[in-house]
């Protein structure tokens, strides 16, 4: 089944929350683990244990993993793996991008499904053109995956680049969202290409229907709120995935209550807005 057809029948599952596995520091002292390899290991299993199956979308933080070394990759693979195929898809957030022939490799790494480190899908970064995208896209296409372009970062830096205007006159992510809209045009339910969008991002006048799926971070500990995504995304909300990490990890280790603060978390996004 392609990725845009899972994407859709997970969020009517579940709903459309995904939550972020961000392995911080300060999360695993606060969790009682210590900031080491091992502290890792149980908080990636603890959250594993609390959400495989029960959410949506899972989105693993790479960058949280790889301060460890290779220790910290080998349990990033193993909690991808065992998130994989238990009702929950898998987001690897690794923002990979490069030269058209490094990007084949990178698509091959995070989306061949024979690869030890095979996600769902997995975020990347158009800055080096868009069109260094196209192996992601073709492994994306073979393999039943996704992939989520930045397009409008929630960080307050992202404007100085993304609204930029292009030698036609659009926003360097209106163009972004354009090409996206392109390349997923026709396909039903909808096609596998997303685009980032964060939930800070105040008001945008870019179009943000591309028949595919909105990842949106920045709900939560960076201030997103439901207002927030009513007044960004009230047109293209079935398409909306709203991502948070700190906000749901922050109840750990107590894996119930992680489960409690996913439900609650679904619970306002349905309620309220979605
Ligand atoms: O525009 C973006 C793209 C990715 N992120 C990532 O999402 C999480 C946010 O964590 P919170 O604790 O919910 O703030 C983190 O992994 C970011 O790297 C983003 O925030 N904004």
């Amino acid at each position: 089944m392609s990725f845009g057809s899972r994407a859709l029948a997970a969020m009517q599952a579940y709903g459309p929350a995904c939550v972020g596995i961000d392995p911080h520091p300060e999360l695993l002292e606060e969790w009682g683990l210590g900031d080491t390899v091992d502290g890792l290991e149980r908080f990636a299993a603890a959250c594993v244990e609390a959400f495989a199956g029960q959410v949506a979308f899972v989105k693993p933080q790479s960058a949280f993993f790889e301060r460890f070394g290779a220790r910290g990759v080998a349990v990033l693979e193993r909690t991808i793996a065992d998130l994989r195929h238990t009702g929950s898809l898998v987001i690897l957030d690794a923002k990979r991008g490069d030269i058209g022939s490094t990007a084949a490799a990178y698509a091959t790494a995070y989306l061949d499904d024979d690869a030890p480190m095979a996600a769902d899908a997995i975020t990347v970064s158009p800055y080096l053109g868009f069109g260094t995208l196209a192996p992601f896209f073709a492994a994306a296409e073979q393999n039943d995956a996704g992939v989520f372009v930045l397009a409008l970062t929630s960080n307050p830096e992202a404007p100085q680049v993304q609204h930029a205007l292009t030698g036609t006159g659009d926003t360097v992510a209106g163009s972004i969202l354009a090409q996206l809209r392109a390349a997923n045009a026709g396909i039903e339910p909808m096609g596998p290409l997303g685009a980032v969008v964060g939930a800070t991002i105040g008001q945008t006048p870019e179009d943000l229907d591309i028949n595919g799926p909105l990842l949106v971070p920045g709900y939560g500990a960076q201030g997103g709120t439901l207002a927030d995504l009513g007044r960004i995304f009230g047109d293209v909300r079935e398409s909306v995935i709203v991502s948070t990490s700190r906000g749901v990890l922050s109840a750990g280790p107590d894996v119930a209550a992680l489960r409690e603060s996913v439900q609650r978390l679904n619970d306002d996004l349905v309620g309220s807005w979605s």
